[in-house]
């Protein structure tokens, strides 16, 4: 059977968060790494596939033409609606990426109009008179403004859009949103008579995100973070199923490995530390100086994986963060710890680990890349936006994997994680 939805995410963490959001609203849904090649066949058994790309940085062209390489593929697998996916916290610069890869989707679907909504309530992601709340906070009052790669410090979402696009950038507001799916669908109509070619739309919490995602049931292209997924399969009359999604039981050693710099995951690496648990530190200015700083994480590894989760991270301050920023270069020291912690990633899986949590969507893109996973299977909720997953090693073997997005996730990831794990199989 072809499949309904073809989602094209923006990261590999983003991707299973979309992918999560549609399995709690009742999809069967299938994660695919990278594009597959043209011709390969849909997964059976599925009615949205999620392709995750690791665009969201890379220079604006080639996001585009990924994209448009994995919207080929999701529409000759039979999609009939397209579900671009970015972050929460709509992790961009004026140059892109969210922009430049809507409007190339938007002109090879032929389409003058779609939707942009990053609106998360779950995870403290509210949109509001066009901006961007992250929990109490404005965007550009919350961590983010720090980030590494894309700080933002503009939160309204209208002229964030609107200086990645050439088509004009509108609002559809609360209001409309609030008086449900046919005043939606009205809005939408004025903006596009007035040429609008996307709309920012409000939303504040799950039951806005259910009245948009029947208002745009018709429309090609969808843009958003995950929220708009739990508003979506009932356009195919698809319902939320009570049957968990389930994976074969773990085995094998734990391990976290943290490349992420927010503040979530400060947080979760400080309970980690405080807990007593063995963890290792990944300075970049000594992998700049050619120290072999991959080995020395493996061999501490090596003497604590039969102790529990062993953490292997990066995880810095802003302040500490911008240090080495400030000596290296922005992305040189992201490329720099991103290799690293691949390299760590795999050495780990070389020594028996198969349970393993990744912190960080650029660090999980390397990771995942770096371990050749081609497809993921999407298991239960650790916490809003973060699933498990079971994914096929090239060597046969399954790999129990979590990719967790910067900001997300309890103060206890780290170890909650692996509880559930063992729970899950019990
Ligand atoms: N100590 C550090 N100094 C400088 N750069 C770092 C350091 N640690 C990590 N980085 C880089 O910062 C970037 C963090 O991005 P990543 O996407 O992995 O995490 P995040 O932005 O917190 O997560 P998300 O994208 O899921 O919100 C990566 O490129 C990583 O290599
Ligand atoms: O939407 C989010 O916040 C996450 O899925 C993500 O994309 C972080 O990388």
């Amino acid at each position: 059977m072809p499949i309904r939805l073809g989602c094209i995410a923006d990261d590999f963490t983003g991707a299973t968060d979309l992918a999560n959001n549609l399995v709690r609203a009742g999809m069967r849904v299938v994660q695919l790494i990278d594009v597959p090649a043209p011709g390969a066949h849909p997964p059976v058994d599925a009615d949205a596939v999620v392709i995750a790309l690791k665009s969201r940085t890379v220079p604006a062209a080639e996001a585009a033409d990924a994209s448009l390489r994995a919207l080929d593929w999701l529409r000759s697998a039979g999609a009939g609606q397209i579900y671009f996916k970015y972050c929460s916290t709509f992790d961009s610069t004026p140059a892109g990426n969210i922009g430049p890869v809507t409007e190339a989707l938007m002109d090879a679907l032929g389409t003058d109009f779609t939707v942009a909504t990053p609106a998360f309530p779950d995870n403290g992601r509210t949109v509001f008179k066009g901006h961007l709340f992250v929990g109490d906070v404005l965007l550009g009052e919350s961590g983010m403004r720090h980030h590494p790669l894309t700080p933002m410090t503009d939160s309204n979402l209208v002229s964030v859009l609107g200086a990645q696009m050439r088509r004009p950038v509108g609002l559809i507001d609360h209001k409309a949103v609030a008086a449900g799916p046919e005043a939606i669908a009205a809005r939408i109509g004025e903006l596009r008579g007035e040429g609008v070619g996307a709309a920012i739309v409000d939303a504040v919490s799950n039951e806005d995100l259910v009245r948009l995602g029947s208002a745009v049931a018709g429309l090609p292209l969808v843009t958003a973070g995950s929220g708009l997924a739990i508003g979506l399969p009932a356009n195919w009359g698809i319902e939320p199923s009570p049957v968990a999604a389930r994976l074969p039981a773990a085995s094998g050693h734990s391990a976290v490995v943290a490349g992420s710099v927010s503040a979530a995951t400060n947080g979760q690496v400080r309970e980690f530390l405080d807990s007593g648990r063995p963890a290792f530190s990944v300075d970049p200015l000594r992998i700049a100086a050619g120290d072999d700083v991959a080995g020395e994480a493996l061999k501490f590894a090596e003497a604590h994986l039969a102790d529990g989760p062993v953490l292997i991270y990066s995880t810095e301050s802003p302040d500490a963060v911008r240090a080495v920023q400030d000596e290296l270069g922005a992305a040189d020291a992201g490329e720099l710890v991103e290799g690293t912690l691949a390299r760590v990633a795999q050495g780990l899986v070389e020594r028996g680990v198969r349970r393993l949590v990744v912190a960080g969507g650029e660090t999980s893109g390397a990771v995942v890349q770096a371990l050749g996973l081609t497809s993921l299977r999407i298991g239960p909720q650790i916490d809003p936006g973060v699933p498990w997953c079971a994914a096929p090693l090239p060597g046969g073997d399954t790999l129990h994997i979590t990719l967790k997005s910067g900001n997300f996730g309890g103060p206890d990831f780290f170890t909650a994680a692996f509880t559930l794990l063992d729970e899950a199989a019990a």
